[in-house]
């Protein structure tokens, strides 16, 4: 994976990298200070409440073809889910590359040798 920042008003692996610190490092603070805190004081359950809201409604912006809403829903599903990776000690990283290792795989492909197993 590249190490080079993202080119400017392209944001990518790096936003996600940084998010993760950041998330990391609120982890102990103070629920009253910090959101991320808070989702740390109620883990896993609250943060997994949380992703399956955002999960929902990225899915009615979609349906509404809103694409600013699926945008900020998305936003805050990928947000979510970047503190339940935190909580279980995973990093953006983690889930880049397992997609990288999936490049050029069709998922059709993948399937059908799964029913080959
Ligand atoms: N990217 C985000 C981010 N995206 C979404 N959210 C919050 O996620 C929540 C989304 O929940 P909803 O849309 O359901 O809104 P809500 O009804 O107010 O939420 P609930 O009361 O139901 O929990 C809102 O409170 C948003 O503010 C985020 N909160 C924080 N961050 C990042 O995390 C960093 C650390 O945040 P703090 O820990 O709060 O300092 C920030 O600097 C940001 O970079």
């Amino acid at each position: 994976m590249s190490e080079a920042p993202n080119p400017p008003g392209r944001p990518g692996n790096d936003t996600l990298a940084r998010l993760a610190e950041l998330i990391e490092s609120r982890r102990g603070g103070d629920p009253d200070r910090s959101y991320v805190a808070r989702l740390f004081s109620k883990a896993p359950d609250g943060i997994l409440k949380k992703i399956g809201e955002e999960a929902t409604e990225t899915v009615m912006a979609a349906k509404d073809g809103a694409r600013e809403r699926i945008v900020a829903e998305t936003a805050d599903l990928w947000f979510h889910c970047l503190v339940m990776l935190a909580h279980y000690d995973l990093r953006p990283a983690d889930v880049l590359a397992e997609l990288e290792r999936r490049e050029g795989l069709s998922g059709l492909d993948e399937k059908a040798s799964r029913a080959a197993r």
